[in-house]
């Protein structure tokens, strides 16, 4: 990570989505997708993002880079709370945050070219036109690894990882900070996957640009990530600096997680004996009482059931809560 400078802070953020409402219209039913999320990316570092499907990771994202509204809660980027700018700031602030999809087959429109596709941020913004922007998008092609000479053919007769580098071009064109990228690998066969990582990369480090980096797949996160934050059921359970989350887990649930990922080295402590979580997330639109995870957990006690201790929360949960660095490695190496 290079200056540990702020560049996204995200405080208390929740998003519900109502699935039932009253004759008033307010909401008598919620999906409760996001639910009091604390999170700080650094300019210029790669902050994985994990946790099984429908625990909030694409509804975080998209609230990111405001393709959803905040129920409540506050995104500063860079110092400027975003969710209290006026349209027009926005739609400046939006251009330094952009995404790249996770299926590269439904994200592009199967009638505009490549031309249309990669120059439209750029169209859409009054940002170049003619010559400019025909060159903008031939060197951002160039870039990516794509040939101009394909501009004008379309999405169809390109490849997976060839579309991804389509979505690829169009996110950095207009020249983001921050990218948001949602499971960019995940529909792409195994042998492209590193083609398209290393591309990241590259860009990160020509660009100087900062990742959120939403994954399932936990050996990618490993690979790139410099920090990773693990989701359950809405929230921010643990947060750590790469090596040391997939080394020594704090939190049942990353234990959990991380004792499902294959590993190299088997002497290595942490991650053996695979831990089968029993059951499913619980009901999104009906939070149980107390930890979110007690129903799953090995190590849930009476209180985490009731109440007493909250909705999964790395800091308060009794296990994590309870071990100091030292202790770890030995509770670690106990578990049955
Ligand atoms: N537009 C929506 N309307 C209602 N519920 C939604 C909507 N979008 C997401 N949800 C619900 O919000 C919760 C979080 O979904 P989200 O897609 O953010 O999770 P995820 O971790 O990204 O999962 P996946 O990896 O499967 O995409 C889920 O229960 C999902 O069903």
């Amino acid at each position: 990570m290079s200056d540990k400078q702020p560049l996204l802070e995200i405080e208390d953020l929740h998003v519900r989505f109502p699935l039932r409402r009253n004759l008033l219209g307010r909401p008598t039913v919620e999906v409760h997708a996001v639910s009091g999320v604390d999170l700080t990316l650094y300019k210029g570092e790669t902050l994985g993002l994990v946790g099984e499907s429908g625990c909030g990771k694409t509804t975080l994202g998209r609230t990111i880079v405001g393709a959803q509204k905040a129920t409540s809660g506050s995104l500063r980027y860079d110092g400027r709370d975003l969710t209290a700018l006026s349209r027009r700031e926005q739609g400046a602030s939006r251009r330094r945050i952009r995404m790249v999809f996770q299926d590269p087959f439904s994200s592009l429109n199967p009638r505009m070219n490549l031309r249309q596709i990669i120059g439209d941020p750029l169209v859409a913004t009054g940002e170049a036109r003619g010559a400019e922007l025909e060159d903008r998008i031939a060197e951002m092609m160039r870039r990516v690894g794509l040939s101009p000479d394909y501009m004008d053919r379309y999405p169809h007769s390109f490849s997976g990882g060839q579309r991804q580098r389509v979505n690829i071009a169009r996110a950095l064109i207009v020249g983001p900070e921050l990218v948001v990228a949602d499971e960019p690998v995940s529909a792409l066969d195994v042998s492209v996957r590193a083609q398209i990582l290393n591309l990241l990369r590259e860009l990160q480090a020509e660009f100087g640009l900062t990742y959120l980096f939403i994954s399932h797949d936990l050996s990618v996160v490993e690979n790139l990530a410099d920090r990773v934050a693990v989701m359950y059921f809405g929230r921010v359970v643990e947060l750590a600096e790469t090596g040391a989350l997939y080394e020594h887990p704090r939190h049942p649930y990353t234990e959990a997680l991380m004792s499902a990922v294959p590993i190299p080295d088997p002497s290595l402590k942490g991650r053996q004996g695979r831990i089968l979580l029993p059951d499913e997330l619980p009901d999104p639109s009906d939070p149980p009482p107390g930890c979110a995870f007690a129903r799953r957990c090995a190590y849930a006690e009476d209180r985490c059931r009731t109440g007493e201790i909250p909705l999964a929360d790395g800091a308060r949960c009794v296990r994590s809560g309870e071990l100091d660095l030292e202790g770890i490695v030995e509770a670690e190496s106990s578990r049955p």
